[in-house]
């Protein structure tokens, strides 16, 4: 059970004034269409502080940057306030690091409310070590974090009212949309390149995160400036970067080698059509098959009766099948005791998959001295 102690009162206090504050000033105040679009400019701007600044560069170092494109994102992530470029990103390095444990601060296995907003109000130990050299090294990141509250007062606050002349707190739609990363991109979606973790790839999720729904795939590839891939996916940061490396504020833009990318969606569509195999007849597998002579299996059909062909060194039982043969009974009859290995690839009819995924069902044995092939395969492809 939790207890008065356990809560983070600091951040549990601006997560719920805050909202309330905005939302007594949007019912006091009258609403004007300048000061709308504004509140939306500056959500926007703020919002890609985050997923292109305090995630993209500096927790993952997807990118490299010149000063004053740090600087934008400075004003702009803080404007955001979640909390200093230092915290924030010690925090996103250990979840990627520990993802699902109980060392992740937003663990998706404790629930959707705790990935999104728990780990926030409740206080947590500091059980994880990750390395943040790179960060403690700036001295604008160390400046930033230890005046934080006046630059996030300044840059939540202070200058979104002094250029709408009205206090929005416009900023708590940005966390919740952020706060997304966490919780919904954990639940939502497909496992494109990994299932072993619960990141997840989803359009949805990408709408209401500037481009970060495609969670997936970073997770596997964190130090890709991009999280969509695909032309048609939304990933308005990746944009943002890429069009500021047009005018030299960005540049080294990071890519994964797109043999690696692909290889790891392979892996999970091998994954599924496994699963899926599973489900399916394919007959006993031709090791556990009885090897028999060719003077075997013609005493086999003289003694039991059975209807036995020879097909690329399997033997078959076409017995029950021969009344039901799409190329009529009487080609099988004169089949049976021969090896027709010849006819039956187009000597007499090239057969389609049809009849090769069937007969895996007539799997009977395995010649003697012949090396049995699978009836259909795809490894020659
Ligand atoms: C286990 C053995 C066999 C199975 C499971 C089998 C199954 C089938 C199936 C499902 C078709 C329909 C079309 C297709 O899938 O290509 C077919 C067509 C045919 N089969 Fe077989 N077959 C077997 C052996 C043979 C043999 C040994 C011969 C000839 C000696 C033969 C002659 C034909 C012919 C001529 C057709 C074409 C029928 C038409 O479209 O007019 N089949 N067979």
């Amino acid at each position: 059970m939790l207890s008065v102690k356990d809560i983070a009162w600091e951040n549990a206090i601006v997560l719920t004034v805050t909202p309330m504050l905005a939302l007594y000033g949007l019912s006091t105040v009258k609403l004007q269409l300048a000061t709308f679009w504004w509140a939306f400019v500056y959500y926007v701007f703020t919002g890609i502080g985050i997923t292109a600044g305090y995630h993209r560069y500096w927790s993952h170092r997807s990118y490299d940057a010149t000063r004053l494109w740090q600087l934008i994102l400075f004003a702009a992530g803080t404007g955001a306030v979640e909390g200093s470029v230092k915290w924030w990103c010690r925090g996103h390095r250990v979840h990627h690091r520990f993802t699902d444990t109980d060392k992740d601060p937003y663990n998706a296995k404790r629930g959707l409310l705790w990935a999104h907003i728990g780990w926030m109000i409740v206080k947590q130990e500091k059980k994880a070590k990750v390395d943040i050299s790179d960060l403690t090294a700036d001295p604008l990141i160390r400046i930033q974090h230890d005046y934080y509250l006046l630059f996030a007062l300044f840059w939540g606050f202070v200058f979104p009212t002094l250029v709408a002349g009205l206090l929005w707190g416009d900023w708590v739609g940005v966390h919740h949309a952020t706060f997304c990363i966490n919780s919904l991109a954990h639940y939502l979606g497909e496992n494109t390149f990994d299932d072993r973790r619960t990141p997840k790839d989803n359009m949805i999720t990408a709408l209401v995160t500037f481009g970060e729904g495609y969670h997936n795939f970073h997770h596997e590839f964190p130090s890709d400036y991009r999280n969509a891939i695909q032309w048609h996916q939304y990933d308005p940061t990746k944009w943002t970067i890429w069009v500021a490396s047009l005018v030299g504020l960005t540049y080294n833009l990071k890519i994964f080698p797109s043999n690696e990318i692909e290889k790891g969606r392979v892996y999970m569509q091998e994954k599924k059509i496994a699963e899926i195999k599973k489900s399916l007849n394919y007959g006993k597998p031709l090791q556990d098959l009885p090897v028999l002579t060719f003077e075997e299996v013609k005493t086999t059909i003289s003694e039991t009766g059975k209807k036995l062909l020879i097909i690329s060194g399997v033997v078959y039982d076409v017995t029950d099948f021969m009344k039901d043969h799409p190329g009529g009974i009487g080609f099988l009859k004169a089949s049976i005791g021969r090896d027709v290995t010849s006819s039956f690839n187009g000597g007499v009819y090239d057969h389609a998959n049809a009849a090769r995924n069937l007969m895996q069902g007539f799997r009977f044995a395995t010649l003697k001295g012949a090396v049995p092939e699978e009836e259909t395969s795809v490894e020659d492809y």
